[in-house]
């Protein structure tokens, strides 16, 4: 397969796997990608996920040979692109549950748009990063012209996706594209432990502050508190929010049931 999915308990693992072209995107992986999605957002027994990728990859973007056969717009020339396909990359979709990015090797091209889809972001010290379509004539149509210059200070962003260099877990570190840096071989084992320290929050806090966080971006400071205080004092009325307390009372582990 060239992706496959694993469920740890409450963590859901999704690796891409094509190491021989390090892991380069192909419509199978895809389609297992998009179907993984759906699984963490309709299954209450996954809390978090995990994307990464197979033998010391993370993912080479789409897949250039593959474009050498027909021209590549096609597709969109005649109306035949399925758009939808794109939900693999999370883009214009977001997950309901927290998406940790664990990185090694390449992140380029569509690697670094699908890195922008997720919340929790970890990489080897060997990963390389970039935004690389313009230099191959491509859009990076994963949405990092978008994305990027909403996550990026605008300068910074505006320098990747023009000049498509690539750059360093260092340097993304720097720059705020990633949150970690950890020695190689060892992103997947640190994005487990962050999945694992979120897997025993209250998942109905979990979950409302990630909707907070997607549905307030863009808005006026008013607009974004009245979203916020909507779902935030629904939380408050859950059981959770009484098993949380208590549990610190009684110098004990929570016991959420996500009611
Ligand atoms: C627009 C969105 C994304 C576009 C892209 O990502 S363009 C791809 C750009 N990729 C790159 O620039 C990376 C190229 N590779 C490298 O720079 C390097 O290989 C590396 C840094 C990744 C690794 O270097 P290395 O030294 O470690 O290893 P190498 O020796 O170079 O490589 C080893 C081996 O791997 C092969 N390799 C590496 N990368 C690739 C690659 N990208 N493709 C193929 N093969 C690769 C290399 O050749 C070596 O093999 P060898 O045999 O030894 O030569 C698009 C993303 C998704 C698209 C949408 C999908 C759904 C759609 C459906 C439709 O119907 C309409 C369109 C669309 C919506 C579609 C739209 C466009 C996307 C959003």
């Amino acid at each position: 397969m060239d992706a496959l999915v694993e469920q740890r308990g409450p963590i859901l693992i999704v690796t891409m796997n094509r190491p021989r072209v390090r892991n380069a995107l192909s419509a199978e992986m895809m389609a297992v990608m998009r179907d993984a999605w759906d699984r963490v957002d309709t299954d209450p027994g996954i809390r978090v996920a995990i994307l990464t990728g197979a033998g010391g990859a993370f993912c080479a973007g789409a897949d250039l040979r593959a474009m050498t056969g027909d021209h590549p717009g096609d597709g969109f020339r005649t109306g035949g692109a399925d758009l939808s396909r794109i939900d693999a990359l999370l883009k214009g979709r977001r997950l309901t549950k927290p998406l940790i990015a664990a990185v090694e090797g390449p992140a380029v091209a569509g690697g670094t748009e699908i890195l922008q889809a997720t919340d929790v972001r970890v990489a080897g010290e060997s990963a390389r990063f970039g935004v690389s379509e313009a230099r191959w004539g491509l859009f990076p149509l994963g949405g990092s012209a978008v994305r990027l210059p909403r996550q990026l200070p605008y300068t910074v962003a505006a320098e990747l996706l023009l000049t498509g260099r690539h750059i360093t877990a260092l340097e993304a570190l720097a720059m705020g594209l990633i949150g970690h840096v950890v020695p190689d071989g060892e992103a997947l084992t640190k994005a487990l432990e962050i999945a694992g320290t979120i897997a025993a929050n209250g998942p109905l806090a979990v979950q409302a502050i990630l909707r907070t966080i997607r549905e307030t971006e863009g808005l006026a400071e008013t607009d974004a508190f009245a979203v916020e205080s909507r779902i935030g004092m629904r939380v408050f009325t859950s059981d959770d929010a009484k098993e949380g307390p208590r549990a610190f009372v009684e110098k004990r582990k929570p016991q959420f049931k996500g009611l």
